[in-house]
């Protein structure tokens, strides 16, 4: 140990918290230390004091205590004290300073520093640094972020749109896979990508109201978004402060109603600036070029001034094709800008598709084919290419040749970069829907209401009219019957209950299309039968809702029955029944398929059985008769079927508006409804928007599930998780079944561990454990602990720095080499996305005592494995003694690792050159023969090239470790 000295600046080695200490006593062999930034005073015994000098060298930067600084040029002793020479770092001017007046507040946190000053690391906390900066970068430049991490299965056609549109700038597309193939969850695999890869960060969801909750916890429960649900009682909160309540959150869930019938909300919302509005339901979003709904106007609004626009919808169609066409031209109102020249461009696609199909077929492409492609993009030459080898023998050069004009086709297709659809026919695998046709007779009491109705409306009857036959009960209340209440004259009633009674070890979903039918029908089963039921309807509110789902929901003290109404119950997810009752029948098929859509969705495990009560002879049987026999709507889905109502409504609707019905009526419409149904399959067939398909489905879902797999079954996420547990001191348990609980310690290094909650939390990193439970959170690279845990190391000094000892008698005892970790990173802005092209970059050198490089020989991995841990006094009085030394190859190592930045620096401009110059050259010519392609998306590509090659070139290089290794024979 150095002599001490009154005025010596020293630091503790076991609390360096305390800051630069002053010798201010020395008594014999006692030494009285004050730290004057704590105002701390320690006392020692001088020779095992745990205290290190702090001594700077030529080069360095010192504060004073009079807020000056010095460049240290030169360093000379006077009475135990050093004397730093050099320059003012403000002035220029010759400067000295003496160590006494170093600023007490002196922060000795950069690795040289700590290592100079007995902060010494341990060896394992050094590694944890180093493996959190390698996975960092390998995470930072994986294109699956945001998609390995979201708790789902991997289903190859969502993958693929959610890659597809999650990786655009600002996508702006319709989902519309049909009903329960998963949209919302292709949402949330875009939001989710375009968050995490800083694309976007202000999301605004709206949706009817009945869906706030399930969106709330599908976004929390599967890709760990936290958003904040708005109603009016939570904007009005901020009436008095003046604040925009929707900028004062930036994940935002509201319902659409909020906005469209209120002014000042709407207002509001659209003063907001948002990079993703996410509309669910869209098909309500009515529109015609005299009167857009309200709801429709407000989403115009904020689609005009957000940059990103996903709107959800199963059924495009179900207010009519105009309406289609307003919603296309929500999202682009460029492309769509005329109806009539929409649907003409739309007939123009089907050239564009024979060719498609002729593409995936088995046979040769006829020469004729093989011309038209040709002259459809003239001056694409990777067509040209790859038609010299469409017809090839080798039939793997065939399909990769065919595969390059498919996608190129895909891309010039008029929708095809706005509109996903998938069908249950292209993605298969549902179980099989069985039809339970159940036939009544019609009481007496329904049959003279039904007369009384008839006459009532026998002037051109309405839709809701006839609509009003399908539900009986509602056309004997409407007659009056007070005194008898009709669920005692209904038959379903009693057949129901029977039903449920007999069959108590399954769930059953019951869909009414009326909210007053679902409430009588729940007293009825209650008071008569003592069948506990639980209501949904949309008079309940929002919290009694998610009750009533959460309690039929319950496996082990859930109810049996749950009865809906129509609206109720849209877009909810019930798959875990699999037996539905159709109370009545809806007279649209689109809302059939919703109703059945309930059950019949993604997680489905069993068969559905669908039991159809009706009434012999009425209006509710020849209406059964035309959805099955005619459209065959319950067996399958039938995306055909409005198409055919709508044809056939004018006659249909008389025909179900009769007192008495026999086969013979409806008999005609049957066959009728069946002949159109083969010549629209038929014509669909022909004119079969291939495009579309391949385009919804994609080729590359398949690889990208594989490749996350491959993440899942990769263990080094696990390894290094639990590597930051140990070093930061959380406690895990194992608890079976790939589960792990993880909870808080008195003795972490930081109180507060990302993510980690007070009361701990169950973890796993297996994807299947935590698809079924709910209570187990899925660990992945994505989520916010791990990433947390990046931006922890990285924030702090653990780890910096360390002394280790190589036990090699091949080398002399005392030889020592210098460990250095540098970083190379710029400061863009997220949006830019510089983590894609120049992520902090590791550059880790390994200096021999003559400053040769050893790194590109010596791995890390293979290196640390060979090192010993060394006591921290051993590893203070070794940094000490080789401080000189060390310095100078620090400044050696800088100088390389400039040159290796100059390097990394030109790659990542060349990437971001190759990627996006590539990107913005397709997009260009693509522009030309397909106009879907924006030109906000070319200029913002355009910028975002310059502006990341601006930052890129302004990267630097940081020393963010450093290790001193000396060898030993002992
Ligand atoms: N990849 C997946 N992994 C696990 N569950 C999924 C996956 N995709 C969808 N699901 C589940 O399947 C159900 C249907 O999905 P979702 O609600 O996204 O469908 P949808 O197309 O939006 O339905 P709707 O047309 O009724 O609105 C939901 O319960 C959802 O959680």
């Amino acid at each position: 140990m150095t002599d001490f000295a009154l005025g010596q600046r020293w630091i503790s080695d076991s609390e360096s918290d305390l800051g630069l200490g002053t010798v201010v006593a020395i008594q014999g062999r006692r030494i009285s230390m004050l730290f004057p930034a704590t105002g701390e005073q320690r006392e020692y015994v001088s020779d095992t004091a745990p205290l290190t000098r702090v001594t700077f060298n030529k080069g360095d930067k010192v504060d004073s205590a009079d807020e000056w600084s010095i460049i240290v040029e030169d360093i000379e002793e006077a009475d135990g004290l050093y004397i730093y020479f050099g320059k003012n770092a403000d002035t220029g001017e010759d400067a000295s300073l003496i160590e006494t007046r170093i600023n007490h507040h002196l922060k000795l946190n950069k690795p040289q520093d700590r290592l100079f000053t007995g902060q010494i690391d341990r060896n394992d906390w050094y590694d944890l640094r180093y493996q959190s900066r390698k996975f960092q970068f390998n995470y930072q430049t994986n294109d699956l972020v945001g998609l390995n991490g979201a708790r789902t299965s991997l289903i190859p056609h969502q993958l693929h749109i959610a890659k597809e549109a999650g990786q655009r700038f600002a996508p702006r597309v319709l989902l519309s896979d049909e009903v329960g193939l998963g949209k919302t969850i292709e949402a949330g695999m875009i939001i989710h990508q375009q968050i995490l890869t800083g694309r976007a960060s202000r999301v605004l969801i709206l949706l009817p109201e009945t869906l706030q909750y399930q969106w709330l916890v599908e976004m929390l429960r599967r890709f760990n978004l936290s958003f904040s649900i708005f109603d009016e009682e939570r904007c009005a909160e901020y009436a008095e402060s003046g604040e925009n309540p929707f900028e004062t959150e930036q994940l935002i869930i509201c319902p659409l109603k909020l906005l469209s019938e209120s002014e000042q909300r709407q207002k509001q919302a659209c003063a907001a600036s948002w990079d993703l509005v996410v509309v669910d339901e869209a098909h309500h979003l009515k529109w015609s070029p005299e009167q857009p709904s309200a709801e429709y106007s407000c989403v115009e609004q904020l689609a005009a001034i957000s940059k990103g626009l996903l709107l959800l919808t199963a059924t495009p169609d179900q207010l009519g094709h105009e309406s289609h066409f307003a919603r296309l031209r929500l999202l682009d109102k460029e492309r769509f800008y005329d109806y009539e020249s929409f649907v003409k461009d739309e007939a123009s696609f089907k050239q564009t598709a024979d060719l498609a199909k002729a593409l995936i077929g088995e046979g040769n492409l006829a020469a004729d084919d093989i011309s038209q492609l040709n002259s459809l993009d003239a001056n694409n030459g990777e067509i040209e290419q790859a038609l010299l080898t469409v017809n090839s023998q080798d039939a793997e050069e065939r399909l990769t040749s065919r595969k390059v004009i498919l996608a190129n086709l895909i891309d010039r297709h008029g929708t095809g970069r706005v509109l996903f659809r998938n069908t249950r026919a292209s993605v298969q695998g549902f179980p099989q829907r069985h039809v339970n046709p159940v036939e009544l007779d019609y009481p007496e009491e329904y049959l003279s209401s039904t007369r009384w109705w008839l006459n009532r409306h026998q002037d051109q009857p309405k839709v809701q009219d006839v609509a009003a036959l399908l539900t009986p009960e509602f056309v004997y209340e409407a007659e009056g019957h007070e005194d008898q209440p009709w669920w005692l004259v209904d038959p379903r009633v009693d057949w129901l209950s029977e039903k449920i009674k007999a069959d108590k070890s399954n769930k059953y979903l019951v869909i009414c299309a009326k909210a007053s039918t679902a409430l009588t029908l729940e007293k009825a089963f209650r008071t008569l039968q003592g069948i506990n039921s639980a209501v949904f309807h949309e008079g309940m509110s929002i919290i009694e809702r998610d009750r009533a789902a959460a309690w039929f929901a319950d496996m082990e003290e859930g109810c049996q029955v749950l009865i809906c109404s129509e609206i109720g119950s849209e877009g909810r997810n019930f798959q875990f029944a699999n037996q539905l009752v159709l109370f009545d029948l809806p007279l649209n098929p689109d809302l059939l398929e919703q109703r059945i859509g309930r059950l019949d969705r993604i997680g489905q495990r069993n068969d559905i059985d669908i039991h159809i009560p009706y009434f012999s002879g009425t209006a509710s049987e020849s209406m059964f008769k035309w959805l099955h026999q005619g459209i065959n709507a319950f067996a399958d889905t039938c995306p055909a079927g409005v198409n055919v109502f709508e044809q056939q409504a004018d006659g249909l609707l008389d025909a179900l508006f009769q007192l008495e019905h026999d086969d013979a009526v409806v008999a005609p419409f049957i066959d009728q409804a069946q002949a159109i149904i083969t010549d629209l399959n038929k014509q669909m067939e022909q004119g079969r928007d291939i495009l579309l398909e391949l385009n919804s489905k994609g080729t590359d879902g398949e690889a990208i599930a594989d490749a996350i797999l491959e993440m899942d079954d990769d263990t080094s996420l696990i390894a290094f998780m639990f590597q930051v547990f140990d070093v930061y001191g959380v406690q895990q348990e194992e608890k079976g079944n790939q589960c792990l609980v993880v909870k808080p310690t008195e003795h972490m290094l930081e109180p507060h561990f990302p993510e980690l909650t007070d009361e701990g939390m169950t973890i796993s990193f297996d994807r299947e454990t935590a698809l079924t439970r709910d209570d187990v959170r899925f660990v992945s690279w994505d989520h916010p602990m791990v990433q947390g845990c990046f931006d922890m190391i990285a924030r702090s000094e653990v780890g910096n720095n360390a002394v280790s000892i190589l036990p090699n008698k091949a080398l002399p005892e005392g030889t020592f080499f210098v460990e250095l970790m540098y970083v190379v990173e710029t400061a863009a802005p997220k949006h830019l996305q510089p983590g894609r092209f120049l992520p902090p970059t590791p550059v880790r050198l390994l200096l021999d005592k003559s400053g040769n490089n050893l790194a590109a020989k010596v791995a890390y991995e293979g290196f640390n494995k060979q090192l010993k841990p060394v006591n921290k006094q051993t590893a203070s009085q070794l940094a000490t003694a080789l401080q000189t030394a060390v310095h100078q190859l620090i400044g050696v190592g800088e100088g390389i690792a400039q040159q290796q930045m100059q390097q990394i620096v030109e790659q990542a401009q060349e990437r971001v050159e190759v990627k996006l110059a590539a990107e913005l050259s397709r997009l260009q010519s693509l522009q030309q023969v397909n106009p879907s392609i924006r030109d906000v998306e070319l200029t913002a590509l355009e910028q975002q090239r310059a502006e990341l090659k601006d930052y890129i070139g302004q990267a630097g290089v940081q020393l963010d470790a450093v290790r001193l290794i000396v060898v030993s024979h002992q």
